[in-house]
């Protein structure tokens, strides 16, 4: 139990800034956790439920005196919260966030931070379909990787977020933003984005009808439908500032689709086969590594 920060700021109150506050009383990592959340129906549920030592009504009050602001609301809110609280950030405080895409985040949130400040972005790769202040967990960061994209940010102010994360029970790594992006978007973006699709295909077949989808939903189906069950929100801004990294992986997936379509229909059995193989490998160099969260040792096994 060793406090990081004094004085901790979460703006936006939803899963992940709800599951580090259970994570940082968990850990007692900060001395106090201040709140705030835009809606007046979020702030009272966090109140009711406990969640901050202190719910302010306003994002600026809420980050006066911090020593950590985290700045946990979607994409598409960055510029306007970190516009409302730069006036009240004190010298020598850091502030990070969490959003999915980094350098459109970098772009907005930037500019804001006053000199004497610093700014660390971040994003924890840990997540679920859930949302709002109910949602989260302590245990939502154990084991799962945090990355940082610091691009030349004060060096002890990240090393200490980085060690932040590892508190929260995070592994952390570094890297480029626009690297993060196009990482992201091979192994998050667009995979939700093929999954609010699948979805919407099975939804729109008149002749399958909802019932016996809902009953015949094998597992990989089931799968999409809860990652399709994400919030709408936050995966609007994700594909709106993640834009040219999604539309080139995008662009990758539909040729090798319509290559697999042709292998489909000449019954190209051997291209279907060796492209089967390929990817089973993909699969097994996770359970390797130790990163399948579905196993049942998971979380269990020696940190990286
Ligand atoms: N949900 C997930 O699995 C993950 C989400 N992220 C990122 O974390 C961030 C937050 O996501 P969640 O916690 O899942 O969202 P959420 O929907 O659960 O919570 C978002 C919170 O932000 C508040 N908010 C929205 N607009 C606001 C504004 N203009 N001013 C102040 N508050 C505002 C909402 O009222 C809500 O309290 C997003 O940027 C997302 O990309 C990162 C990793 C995983
Ligand atoms: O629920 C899932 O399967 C996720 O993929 C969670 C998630 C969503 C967004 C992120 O930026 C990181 C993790």
């Amino acid at each position: 139990m060793t406090v990081m920060y004094d004085r901790v700021a979460l703006i936006g109150l939803g899963l992940i800034a709800s599951s580090m506050f259970w994570a940082m009383k968990r850990g007692g990592i900060a001395g106090e956790v201040i709140g705030y959340a835009r809606s007046s129906e979020t702030r009272d549920v966090a109140r009711e439920i406990g969640l901050c030592d202190r719910v302010c009504d306003s994002a600026a009050e809420a980050c006066e005196g911090a020593d950590l602001i985290v700045l946990c609301v979607p994409i598409g809110a960055m510029d306007a919260v970190s516009r409302e609280i730069a006036g009240a950030l004190k010298k020598g405080a850091v502030v990070t966030d969490v959003g999915s895409v980094k350098r459109a985040v970098i772009d907005v949130v930037g500019p804001h931070i006053p000199d004497g400040v610093h700014f660390v972005p971040g994003h924890p790769l840990a997540g679920t379909e859930q949302s709002g202040p109910r949602s989260g967990f302590a245990e939502l960061f154990d084991n799962r990787w945090c990355v940082l994209t610091p691009e030349g940010a004060d060096a002890d102010a990240t090393a200490k977020l980085r060690k932040y994360w590892e508190a929260l029970g995070s592994n952390v790594d570094e890297m480029d933003a626009d690297h993060h992006d196009l990482v992201l978007a091979v192994t998050s973006h667009t995979p939700h984005l093929i999954a609010y699709t699948m979805v919407g295909v099975a939804d729109d077949l008149s002749r399958v009808t909802d019932t016996e989808v809902v009953k015949f939903s094998a597992a990989g189906f089931r799968d999409f439908t809860r990652i399709a069950a994400s919030d709408p929100t936050m995966w609007r801004d994700v594909f709106l500032n993640n834009k040219d990294a999604t539309l080139e992986i995008l662009g990758r997936f539909t040729e090798e689709l319509f290559a697999l379509q042709r292998a489909i229909r000449q019954g190209d059995g051997e291209h279907l086969h060796d492209y089967f193989t390929r990817t089973r490998s993909i699969r097994r160099g996770i359970i390797e590594a130790g990163q399948d969260t579905d196993a049942p040792n998971f979380g269990r096994n020696p940190k990286p």
